[in-house]
């Protein structure tokens, strides 16, 4: 897919692996909406991009993705503005043990969300043009930890709904590929976020555990995420792909064994 005149909608893409996203969508000249809940992230990042890559190439949108009217309207003022959608990257995620339920509204219940409302503005079956959608997942949905239960959980979730709806899509004709992303650990915010008692609750006691394994396993950075991201967007192959990013094996699939009874 050649990304010149293409749209693209990245939650979560004020900061972190999200913003890496953007910039790499912007350096393919695809037009992006920004969608995410910090505000003054967001439209400082908008700044900066419009500085590196002109005015009018990318917007920001201050939305909650659980809010669910809000997110629509998201979708629908991207594709007002730009006149299209072909690409969905849901992104936004938390890392929140203490309030679990935020966690499952943000990294799982908000994904599915956004598939949806990405098929309403890109499928066939909506007579629409088709399109790409990447469901950012997790390496900790292969390696659980005893800090992250419920992240763990919905990182799972999000790789067997992203691949059910690769399936529904080839069966559907809807000309929209569903593919997953599972970074290992990346140097963002969010990474640091194991240290604190507010997010990890009674589980901070393993807080050593898991910053064992961060050394062990090494950090990525939001670019090669980024690069691994783009791989997916960009090859018409994939659909139903799981993509991990590791430090030990770089970008590589998940290979599943064949459906047998
Ligand atoms: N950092 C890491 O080690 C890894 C991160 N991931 C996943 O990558 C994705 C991005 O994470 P990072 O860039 O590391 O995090 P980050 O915390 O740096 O960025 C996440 C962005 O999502 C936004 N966001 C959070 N809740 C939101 C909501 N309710 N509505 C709209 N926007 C919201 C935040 O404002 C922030 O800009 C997440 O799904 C995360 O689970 C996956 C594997 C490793
Ligand atoms: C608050 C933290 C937020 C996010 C962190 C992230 O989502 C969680 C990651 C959990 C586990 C990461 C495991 C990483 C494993 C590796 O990097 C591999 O190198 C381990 C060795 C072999 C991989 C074999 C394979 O690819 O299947």
């Amino acid at each position: 897919m050649a990304l010149r005149g293409k749209v693209a909608l990245v939650t979560g893409g004020a900061q972190g692996i999200g913003c890496a996203v953007v910039e790499s969508l912007l350096k393919n000249e695809a037009k992006v909406s920004i969608v995410d809940l910090n505000q003054e992230v967001g439209e400082k990042c908008k700044k900066q991009l419009d500085e590196q890559f002109g005015v009018g190439n990318c917007s920001f949108i201050q939305c909650d993705v659980t809010d669910a009217a809000k997110l629509q309207e998201a979708f629908q003022s991207t594709v007002d503005q730009f006149g299209r959608l072909d690409i969905v990257i849901n992104n936004a995620g938390i890392n929140n043990e203490k309030n679990w339920e935020k966690t499952i509204e943000v990294n799982l219940t908000s994904v599915i969300k956004g598939t949806y409302l990405g098929l309403e503005h890109m499928s066939k079956e909506h007579g629409k043009q088709g399109g790409v959608v990447i469901n950012v997942s997790s390496m900790a949905a292969f390696f659980h930890s005893p800090h992250q239960p419920v992240y763990t959980a919905t990182k799972h979730g999000v790789i067997g709904f992203s691949r059910a709806m690769a399936d529904a899509s080839e069966h559907g004709d809807y000309g929209v590929r569903i593919n997953t992303l599972c970074p290992a650990f990346v140097d963002t915010p969010l990474l640091h976020s194991v240290e604190l008692e507010e997010n990890m609750g009674k589980f901070v006691k393993f807080k050593d555990d898991f910053k064992h394994r961060m050394r062990k396993f090494g950090v990525l950075t939001p670019s090669l995420v980024a690069e691994g991201m783009m791989m997916m967007i960009t090859d018409s192959r994939l659909n139903g792909a799981v993509m991990k990013i590791t430090c030990s094996k770089g970008i590589h699939y998940h290979t599943y064994e064949p459906l047998s009874a």
